[in-house]
């Protein structure tokens, strides 16, 4: 059973979470007619930009983080933010989105100048994640959680950021015996995606570096995220 106070984080979370979402009129440019490998590119740095605001907003309303230090919060941002969008994605691919969009955004990430050797590891997650049927609850609190990762680089009171992921982590737990309660490693499996997360994150630091080879440009915001350019 849940306190009081983890039935108001919930809360908190679950509004968030629902509240900053990629608008429909950006999501929808995924289904405009033109598919070249340059389209595509365009297309998904569009979707992460506007992915990057909406991670802004649900991140200044996870109880605790705007009392944080200024500087961590930049550099909880800018440690989870990759991981945070496989998330997002990863649940926007798996979730059936309306009308097509999911074959479709799968297409785009396929034929965007990604290198094979990258694409493998991150359809498998894609894949992973699928498998694990979360809620919404957990996937909000993953992603919380994510965010929350104490040992982020620049980050300077790590047992600030450790208290408030704990919070997360015990009611992520709970959350995992009430909606999985015949699966006991539920949780655990959860966490493991995380150490996953971590992988692709390195993957993404190098697919990014072969984009920036062929010239390919990034939005200011996303340049600001990343440290390239
Ligand atoms: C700069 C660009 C080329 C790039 O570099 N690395 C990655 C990148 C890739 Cl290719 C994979 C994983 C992570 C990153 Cl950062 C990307 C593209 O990042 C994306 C971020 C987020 C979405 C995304 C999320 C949700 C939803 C929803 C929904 O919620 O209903 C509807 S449409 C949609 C679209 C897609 C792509």
């Amino acid at each position: 059973s849940f306190t009081k106070e983890q039935q108001a984080l919930m809360k908190v979370i679950i509004d968030a979470y629902n509240k900053h979402q990629i608008p429909q009129d950006v999501a929808k440019k995924l289904l405009q007619d033109k598919y070249s490998t340059e389209e595509n590119f365009l297309l998904l740095t569009e979707m992460a930009t506007s992915q990057v605001q909406v991670l802004v907003e649900f991140t200044k309303n996870i109880p605790g983080f705007l009392s944080l230090d200024r500087e961590d919060q930049i550099a909880l941002l800018k440690g989870s933010a990759v991981e945070a969008m496989f998330l997002r994605s990863a649940q926007a691919l798996n979730k059936k989105m309306p009308i097509g969009h999911t074959e479709v955004l799968e297409e785009r990430i396929r034929k965007s100048g990604i290198s094979e050797e990258f694409i493998k590891p991150m359809f498998n997650f894609y894949k992973s994640i699928g498998e694990l049927h979360m809620v919404l609850e957990e996937q909000a609190l993953l992603t919380t959680i994510t965010i929350l990762t104490p040992d982020r680089p620049y980050v300077k009171d790590q047992p600030a950021v450790e208290r408030l992921q704990e919070t997360a982590l015990d009611l992520l737990r709970k959350m995992c015996v009430l909606h999985h309660p015949q699966e006991p490693q539920y949780f655990a499996r959860l966490l493991g995606r995380l150490t996953e997360l971590r992988t692709l994150s390195h993957y993404h630091a190098e697919m990014l570096a072969s984009w920036r080879v062929n010239d390919h440009k990034f939005t200011p915001l996303l340049c600001e995220i990343w440290d390239v350019q």
